[in-house]
């Protein structure tokens, strides 16, 4: 299972790769996670907001952890493996951290609740029931996406939770990555792709991030240069990369990933499930103008 010191470097957030007629397309998968286990990555997230979590069974959920497991047995790597549990209900919440936990997970990644509308206190307390499945919380702050939002104070308590390692911080606010940062905190990973240079100069501890898809290799290069001193390079390597962060996002995430990685012909297609639509042609070729290598 994961701890703190776990948290660094660079985690990807899994997509899943669905057939034409929107099933799991585990084949796919297979050979995805194969590429993906082959790079000097921190951690795998399953069923994360990359990963169309909205859509996918839980059932859909274990054969990918089960594959990804075999994988990596296969490969004789020890990479993490995180699943994402988090929903609005507390309750559903607890089970699915407990299934993941039966699953073999290394760790839980729990969004804050959404919909609802949730007191700070009622945030709180949802973390802290969570936190006591046993299974390590990574506490996932996305504002944009859950409509509900931590207080500075709401986000230490949680921090301060015997269960949870750290906080996958998409706010993209600079500011409260100061606030943390200026005291000792747990682990910060930078959820917010185009904020990932800034927030490793404010303290952050590495990224999950759905655009290291495109170039693996280059965002492990710019966090090892962070973080032995190469200031100037990270920032000048980060900045190439700075127009693809746009592209993938353009459009409602993961489709650029998607349709990239199907032209890299490591997913048979670039299916996504409904309300998400295909890419569109002009961020396509945005996005093929945008990558540098
Ligand atoms: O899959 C995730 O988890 C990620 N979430 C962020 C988002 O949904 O906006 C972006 C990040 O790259 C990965």
């Amino acid at each position: 299972m994961m701890n703190e010191q776990h948290i660094h470097g660079i985690f990807i957030p899994l997509i899943t790769p669905f057939s034409r007629d929107y099933k799991l397309d585990i084949n796919s998968y297979r050979k995805y996670v194969t590429y993906l286990a082959g790079h000097d990555i921190q951690g795998l997230v399953v069923n994360g907001t990359t990963g169309e979590s909205p859509t996918v069974s839980w059932d859909e959920v274990k054969q990918m952890v089960q594959v990804t497991q075999d994988v990596l047995k296969s490969m004789n790597k020890t990479i993490p493996i995180i699943i994402g549990t988090g929903t609005n209900d507390t309750y559903s919440t607890v089970h699915r951290t407990e299934m993941a936990a039966d699953l073999g997970a290394d760790a839980a990644m729990v969004v804050t609740p959404y919909y609802n509308r949730p007191t700070q206190e009622g945030i709180l307390e949802h973390f802290r029931v969570v936190s006591r499945v046993g299974l390590p919380v990574l506490v996932y702050e996305i504002p944009v996406r859950t409509g509900s939002r931590m207080t500075i104070d709401t986000i230490r308590k949680v921090l301060d939770l015997d269960g949870v390692i750290g906080l996958k911080d998409s706010t993209g606010d600079l500011d409260l990555l100061l606030k943390l940062t200026q005291y000792e905190t747990k682990p910060i990973l930078c959820g917010e792709d185009a904020y990932f240079h800034a927030m490793l100069c404010q303290g952050a501890a590495g990224g999950m991030l759905a655009s290291a898809h495109i170039n693996i290799q280059k965002y492990v290069e710019i966090y090892q240069r962070f973080v032995t001193g190469d200031m100037n390079g990270a920032r000048d390597s980060f900045m190439l990369l700075e127009p693809m962060i746009q592209h993938v996002f353009a459009e409602p995430a993961p489709a650029a990933i998607k349709w990239w990685l199907a032209q890299q012909e490591i997913i048979a297609a670039e299916q996504l499930r409904l309300p998400l639509m295909p890419l569109s042609d002009q961020v396509k070729q945005g996005l093929l103008n945008s990558i540098v290598s």
